[in-house]
Parts: structure tokens; sequence; C-alpha cells
């Protein structure tokens, strides 16, 4: 296969922004009209180093915001591999454990992959790899509400420990590295998940490049 056989859209902005929410929408309705051996979905977060060598005291003083958190070299390995043609197998990470499971998922190469993650575009290499980028622009404080209703149901985190994250890493890191990475994105998108004119632009972006390959 040739270096474009697989598209690639990186999706970014803040935690909790609804980055998940446009990419599986997309991704649901693109595999509805184009079949789902075409389209797959992969989270930066898969890539958070593996901390399994550190005690869990240790690991929750982690910044996982900071962008030296992602093991970026497996993931720009994993994308040239797509595009030569060849399947992956992407590490399982848990939250509650902040650390990377015994596990990977296998997924073969598709024609498009919608790669959704905070800190994407602070990365030179990732940007070269990637066919079309969106931010998803959503408030911070609409950000951290849902942030803290999330990882207190999904990511087992007490209401004291979302905040005092939130203040040491989260905020600042969103202001030093994700937010400047901004420039780097070719749409910006307000209104995250929900805004059915952005999606229905995006989907229509990825069949022109889908067209064109
Ligand atoms: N536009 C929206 N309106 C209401 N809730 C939303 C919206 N977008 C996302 N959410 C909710 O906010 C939470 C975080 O969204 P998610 O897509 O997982 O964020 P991210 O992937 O950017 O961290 C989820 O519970 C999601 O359902
Ligand atoms: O072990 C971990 C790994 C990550 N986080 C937080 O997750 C978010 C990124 O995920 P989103 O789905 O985009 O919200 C990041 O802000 C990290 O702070 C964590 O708390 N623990």
């Amino acid at each position: 296969m040739s270096d474009q056989s697989c598209i690639i859209i990186a999706i970014t902005g803040a935690s909790a922004s609804g980055k998940s929410l446009i990419s599986s929408t997309i991704h649901k309705e693109l595999c509805n009209e184009l079949g789902y051996e075409e389209i797959g979905m992969i989270a930066e977060d898969s890539y958070y180093k593996d901390q399994g060598h550190l005690s869990f005291k240790e690991r929750i003083k982690t910044n996982y915001d900071h962008p030296n958190s992602m093991d970026h070299d497996l993931l720009i390995q994993h994308l040239k591999a797509l595009k030569l043609g060849n399947a992956i197998d992407i590490p399982v990470y848990n939250y509650v454990e902040h650390s990377r499971t015994q596990e990977v998922t296998h997924f073969e190469p598709k024609k498009v992959v919608i790669l959704e993650g905070i800190l994407l575009l602070t990365d030179e290499r990732i940007r070269q790899e990637v066919n079309m980028s969106v931010f998803v622009d959503t408030p911070l404080d609409i950000c951290f509400i849902r942030r803290l209703q999330r990882d207190m149901e999904e990511r087992g985190r007490s209401l004291q420990s979302v905040i005092e994250q939130y203040q040491a890493t989260v905020r600042p890191m969103f202001l030093q590295f994700i937010e400047p990475s901004k420039q780097y994105a070719d749409i910006v998108v307000p209104q995250g998940g929900k805004n059915r004119i952005a999606i229905n632009m995006l989907k229509a972006q990825i069949k022109h490049l889908l067209d064109n390959k």
C-alpha cells in the first residue's frame, strides 16, 4: 500500500472538551455510511507511558497533562505502520490504576483513522502524520464541570483529587501546551460533540479526502 493509504484525522482540545463524543459520533455515522472496515478510532490516552514500575503513591504524583507523559514515539511508529498497511497492537490504559494493563487491542489498517487526544498537536512529528486536524474549543469552566462528573463516575476519583489535579496540572498544562497548539489546527469547532453543522462538515471533508486518495 502507498504512504497515502491511511487518512489520519486528529481531534484535539482540552480534557473533557468533547473530543471523544465528536470522534465517536463521526466514527459511528461514517461506519454506517461507508462500512465498518473502512474507519477506525484511536485514543492518544492509550499511549500514556507505562507506570507499572512505580508505586500507586508515585503514580498519582505524575503530571498526565505534560507532553512527556505520553509515549508519542510508539504512537508515531504505529501511525507509520498503519500507513504502510500493517496492523498494530494498541496498549490498553487503566485510568483507575494510572498504568498500562497487560492487554493490547489488535487494530487492522483502515482507510480512515480518527485519532483523539489532548496533546496531539503539540508534537510536530504527529502534525506531520495527520491529514486534517480539529481543535474542539469548549470553555474551560464547562470542561472542568464535565471532567469532575466523569472522573468521579468513571475514573475512580474523589472530589478533592479532581480539584487538586485540576489546579496543579490540568489547567496550567492546558494554558502552556494545549491552547497554543490550536494554531496548528485546520478547523476550530465550538460546542463539541453536539455541533451538528461541524460534524456534517467534517464528515464531508473526510469523504472528500477519501475520494481524492
Ligand atoms: N456538547 C456537549 N453537551 C453536553 N455534554 C457533553 C458535550 N460534549 C461532551 N459531553 C459530555 O462531557 C463528558 C466529557 O466528554 P468527552 O467527549 O468524553 O470529552 P474528552 O474526550 O474531550 O475528554 C462526557 O460525559 C460527555 O458525554
Ligand atoms: O493516569 C492518568 C492518565 C490521564 N489522566 C488525565 O486524563 C486526561 C486526558 O484524558 P481526556 O479523556 O482527554 O480527559 C488528562 O487531562 C489527564 O489529566 C489522569 O488523570 N490519570
